[in-house]
C-alpha cells in the first residue's frame, strides 16, 4: 500500500516537473532555439522512423469530385493488382455495367513495387459521428487510402509513381466498364434529355466483318495508330480526333463496321440523330457532353436534314432561276443570304456542324472518332467530307469472293467447299450485298446444312444476275426510245419550220 502511494507521489512530481519545464521552454527560450530543437527532434524521429505517409481521402470537402476521382482510380489500381495478395476483398457490382469490381477491404494492407521501390498501401474506414452534418456526398463514412514509403524514395513517388497509379487506375476502370450506346432522340411526350443510353453489346468484330483482307488491315492499322497517337497529336497541335466517311449501297456493312470499330477500340458510341437536334447550340451542347474514347456517329448524313445538299442543291436551283434572268452573279449572294438567315434564326446549319467537327468546339474531349455514313457519297457537300474533316473515306461495296469466304466461315465454319468455285464465278459477275449473301447463308430450318445454304445462295445470285440483265435491257430500250422520240421531235420541228 505504502509502495503504491510512493509511486503516485513520484508520478505526480514528474508530471509537475515536465509541465514546469515545458512552460519555461515555451515562454523563455528564444525562437531560433525553438526551431533548432524542432529540427533536431524531427531528424531524430526520422532516424528511428524514416517513412512518409500520404493519405488519399475519398471525399475532401470542396474538392470532393477531384478527390473521389483519384480515390476511385487508386481503388481500381489496388483492386486489380492486389487481388492476389489481399486476404479480404470487397466485391462491388456496378448497376449500369453489371461488372463485378474487386477492391481491397477496409483495413487491409498490400505491398506494391515500382521500379524496384517497395511501397505499402492500407485502406482505412471511419464512421463519422452521427450528429455531425455532412455537406458533401459520402461524408458519413470516411474512407481513405494511406500510402507509406521510405523517405529516400520521395521524388520517385511524387514524380512518377502516383501518376502511374492514377493513370493505370483510370485505364483499368475503362477496361472493366461495359460500354454504352448513347442516343439523342426526343421522346414522344416531348421530353428531351441530351443523351440517353443503353449498354452497348454488339457482337460485330473485324474478324466477322466481310471485306477484302487488305482493306481491313489498312483500317485496323489506322485505328491502332490513332489510338496510340496522343503525344503525336499534341506535338502537331491538332485535336486528338479522326473522321471516317463510310459509304456504299445499303446492306454492305457500314453500321456493322462502326460496331466492329467500337468493339476493337473499346469505345462508347454516340448515335447522333441530327433530325432531332433543334439548332446549332443544341448540337454544341450534345458534343460537349460526349466523353473521350468514343465514336460519334451520324448515319445516313445525306438524309439528315437539308444539310448535305444545301449548298450544292439550292445553289443549283437558284442558279437556274438566275440564269433565266441573265443574272448569274447574284447566285453567290443568295446562297450567302440563305446561310446568314439560318445562322440568325439559329437553326442547325452546315457551318454549325462543321464547327462542331473541327472548329474550336471539337477540342472539348479527346480520343474521339467522328463517323459519317451515306449511301450516296456524291450528294454530300464537299466541305463536309474534305480530308481533315473526314480523314479516311472507306467504300463498302458489293460482296466479293473474299468477303463471301469470311461469311462462310462465320455462318458454317467453312474453309472450302465444292460449290465455292461456282459462287466465286457468279459473284465476279453479279452485284449482291453482303447482307443478302448473309441472309442466304442463314439456316432456315433444322434440316438445313451448309450445302443446302450454299445452293440456295447460288440460286439467289443467279436470280439477281437475271434481274440485273432484264433491268439493263429495259434501261437500254427506254434510252433508245427516248433518243428516237427526240429525233422525231427534231424532225417535226424541222418540218414545221419548213412549212412555215
Ligand atoms: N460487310 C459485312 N460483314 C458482315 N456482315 C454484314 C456485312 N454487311 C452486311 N452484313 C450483314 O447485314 C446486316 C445489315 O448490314 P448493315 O446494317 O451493317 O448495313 P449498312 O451498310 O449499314 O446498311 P444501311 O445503309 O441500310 O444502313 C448486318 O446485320 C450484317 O449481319
Amino acid at each position: 500500500m505504502m509502495m503504491m502511494e510512493d509511486g503516485w507521489t513520484q508520478l505526480g512530481s514528474t508530471v509537475a516537473a515536465i509541465v514546469f519545464f515545458w512552460t519555461m521552454y515555451q515562454n523563455h527560450f528564444p525562437d531560433e532555439l525553438h526551431n533548432q530543437i524542432k529540427k533536431f527532434t524531427k531528424k531524430l524521429a526520422s532516424y528511428f522512423y524514416p517513412y512518409i505517409k500520404i493519405t488519399f481521402p475519398e471525399s475532401d470537402g470542396e474538392n470532393w469530385l477531384d478527390s473521389q476521382r483519384a480515390f476511385h482510380a487508386i481503388e481500381r489500381y489496388l483492386g486489380f493488382h492486389s487481388s492476389t495478395q489481399a486476404k479480404c476483398l470487397k466485391a462491388k457490382v456496378l448497376n449500369e455495367s453489371e461488372a463485378v469490381i474487386l477492391s481491397m477491404d477496409d483495413r487491409e494492407e498490400v505491398t506494391d513495387e515500382f521500379n524496384g521501390v517497395k511501397l505499402w498501401w492500407k485502406s482505412n474506414c471511419q464512421i463519422r459521428n452521427s450528429q455531425s452534418i455532412s455537406l458533401y456526398p459520402g461524408e458519413d463514412v470516411k474512407r481513405s487510402f494511406v500510402l507509406t514509403f521510405h523517405q529516400k524514395h520521395r521524388d520517385i513517388v511524387t514524380e512518377s509513381y502516383l501518376k502511374h497509379v492514377l493513370e493505370e487506375g483510370k485505364d483499368i476502370a475503362l477496361r472493366q466498364r461495359k460500354r454504352k450506346l448513347f442516343s439523342n432522340t426526343r421522346r414522344d411526350d416531348g421530353c428531351y434529355k441530351l443523351w440517353s443510353h443503353v449498354v452497348f453489346e454488339h457482337p460485330a468484330s473485324f474478324e466477322t466483318l466481310a471485306m477484302e483482307g487488305k482493306k481491313k488491315k489498312e483500317i485496323i492499322d489506322d485505328l491502332v495508330t490513332f489510338s496510340k497517337s496522343k503525344e503525336y497529336y499534341a506535338k502537331i497541335g491538332k485535336a486528338w480526333k479522326r473522321g471516317y466517311l463510310l459509304y456504299g449501297p445499303p446492306g454492305t456493312g457500314k453500321s456493322t463496321m462502326i460496331a466492329a470499330m467500337a468493339n476493337f477500340l473499346n469505345y462508347d458510341v454516340y448515335d447522333l440523330e441530327l433530325t432531332a437536334v433543334k439548332d446549332n447550340s443544341e448540337l454544341r451542347r450534345l458534343l460537349i457532353n460526349t466523353s473521350s474514347k468514343s465514336i460519334v456517329v451520324i448515319e445516313d448524313i445525306d438524309c439528315s436534314l437539308d444539310l448535305a445538299g444545301r449548298r450544292g442543291k439550292k445553289a443549283e436551283e437558284d442558279s437556274e432561276d438566275e440564269e433565266e434572268e441573265g443574272n448569274k452573279a447574284n447566285v453567290k449572294e443568295i446562297v450567302k443570304e440563305m446561310k446568314n438567315k439560318d445562322e440568325k434564326s439559329n437553326k442547325l446549319t452546315l457551318s454549325g456542324l462543321l464547327n462542331c467537327i473541327d472548329g474550336l468546339w471539337s477540342t472539348c474531349g479527346e480520343e474521339r472518332l467522328f463517323v459519317f455514313t451515306t449511301n450516296y457519297v456524291e450528294k454530300l457537300d464537299p466541305a463536309l467530307i474534305r480530308r481533315g474533316r473526314m480523314d479516311k473515306h472507306i467504300e463498302l461495296s458489293y460482296c466479293c469472293f473474299e468477303s463471301f469466304e469470311v461469311l462462310a466461315r462465320n455462318y458454317w465454319n467453312l474453309e472450302s467447299h465444292e460449290l465455292f468455285p461456282t459462287i466465286q464465278e457468279l459473284l465476279g459477275k453479279t452485284k449482291m450485298t453482303p447482307a443478302d449473301v448473309a441472309e442466304n447463308l442463314m439456316p432456315k430450318s433444322a434440316d438445313d446444312d451448309a450445302s443446302v445454304c450454299l445452293e440456295r445462295l447460288i440460286k439467289a445470285i443467279e436470280t439477281e444476275k437475271e434481274e440485273a440483265r432484264l433491268k439493263a435491257e429495259e434501261e437500254k430500250r427506254a434510252k433508245a426510245e427516248n433518243e428516237e422520240n427526240l429525233e422525231d421531235g427534231k424532225e417535226n420541228k424541222q418540218e414545221n419550220v419548213e412549212k412555215c
